[in-house]
């Protein structure tokens, strides 16, 4: 008998499994529109041109293949926390911020459950938007820190249920620790105007709750990477000392790459040293340092005006075609006389739209129309195209009239 035989065979990722079924799939109608990867006009993935010339300049240095501090290249990691608070803050300016750079998004993730597993000084559990991010749960969970859920999504207007929202987090004990989609919300594509924003920020204050930032889309949302961190800046401009995960995996389309960052906003510099010497102490022992191509990236990126600003049209570019293709499938939605309300496709935004379809449905669409989404009803918008869109549209419509 072998030693492993008690092993139980786990069920597929929610997302991640859905390519999986998508590529045994023959039919050439196929679509994936399950994991949030973004896709060109064409279906192909797109290495932005600003990235193939950062690797270029990056190869005619012939840098070497040394380790990385623990904590990772810490220009990246100054530029990466930047980008998101803005170069002008007071906590880039005072030097407030504990920053690590982080396998991508979830690896951030993972340093802040980790951290605040050790050294949070309140009750041990997160608050997660209903719904969130499915590996959110795992994030926390594997650290020990018990996830329960705030109202979000509002089925019955597919939209914000901001006064539900707030009544749950005025309900909870203070000191709370609340997860936060900074833009993009993933998976309802359903996001916090400014003045809700600043009302829950108010209430987090007089509640003392611990704000924990998810900001995996920035500049992918609108299209504006500044309008993006609104939620972040706004926090930090009314004193929160928040914790924040980046990715540069959309934005950037550095998937693979594995290119994120890590904060922790510190009261002084004596904390942010405390905190960063913390930070290490949990990342030696669990990948003992990040890889360094991503990261030099973004570097080169982030660090050239002239490339920092080619960067930000591409990344409005990705954004715009998505803004484009949600008019388009709503529209033809309308023109096959589909006689729902599908508004939410276009006022939604990022990478994902949140259809409304049911589990049976979303079975449907892929046993008889060969469209691949998660059963929660989440479309990755990035896989619509001109192309396929009224192929798209026509099985939608099939299966909700
Ligand atoms: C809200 C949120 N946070 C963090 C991440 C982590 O991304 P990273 O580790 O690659 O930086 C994702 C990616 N979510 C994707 C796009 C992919 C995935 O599930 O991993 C999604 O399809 O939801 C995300 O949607």
């Amino acid at each position: 008998a072998s030693i492993w035989e008690k092993v139980p065979m786990g069920p597929p990722d929610t997302i991640l499994g859905i390519t999986e079924a998508f590529k045994k799939d023959k039919d050439p109608r196929k679509i994936n529109l399950g994991a949030g990867t973004y896709r060109d006009d064409n279906g192909k993935p797109y290495v932005l041109p600003t990235v193939k010339e950062a690797e270029k300049r990056i190869m005619a240095k012939n840098m070497n293949k040394e380790y990385a501090p623990i904590a990772g290249i810490s220009e990246f990691c100054q530029l990466a926390a930047g980008f998101a608070f803005g170069e002008d803050s007071p906590v880039l300016k005072n030097g407030l911020n504990a920053s690590a750079q982080a396998l991508s998004g979830t690896g951030a993730l993972r340093l802040g459950s980790a951290f605040l597993s050790s050294f949070y000084p309140h009750a041990k559990e997160v608050y997660l938007p209903a719904p969130t991010w499915g590996n959110h749960i795992p994030v926390f969970k594997h650290c020990g820190i018990n996830v329960k859920y705030y109202k979000y999504y509002d089925k019955q207007t597919v939209g914000l249920d901001f006064k539900g929202l707030m009544s749950d987090i005025m309900g909870f004990p203070d000191h709370s620790i609340l997860l936060l989609h900074a833009c993009a919300h993933n998976p309802t594509g359903i996001d916090l105007k400014p003045e809700q924003w600043k009302e829950l920020s108010a209430l987090v204050k007089k509640k003392k709750h611990f704000p924990f930032f998810d900001m995996a889309y920035q500049g992918f949302a609108s299209g504006d990477p500044m309008k993006d961190a609104f939620a972040v800046r706004q926090f930090v401009d009314d004193g929160h000392q928040i914790i924040l995960c980046q990715s540069f995996a959309k934005n950037m389309g550095l998937y693979g790459e594995r290119a994120g960052n890590f904060t922790v906003v510190c009261k002084d510099k004596e904390e942010v040293e405390r905190v960063m010497s913390q930070i290490k102490i949990i990342i030696r022992p669990m990948y003992s340092n990040p890889p360094v191509h991503g990261a030099r990236i973004v570097l080169e990126i982030l660090s050239d005006q002239k490339l920092r600003s080619q960067w930000m049209q591409e990344v409005k570019g990705m954004a715009d075609r998505i803004i484009g293709v949600r008019k388009k499938l709503k529209d033809e939605l309308a023109k096959l006389g589909s006689t729902r309300n599908w508004n939410h496709i276009t006022d939604q935004i990022g990478m994902f739209c949140f259809t409304g379809l049911t589990p049976e449905q979303v079975d449907r669409m892929a046993k008889e129309f060969h469209v691949y989404l998660t059963r929660d009803g989440r479309i990755s918008v990035a896989g619509v195209s001109s192309t396929n869109y009224q192929y798209l549209a026509s099985a939608m419509h099939a299966c909700t009239k």
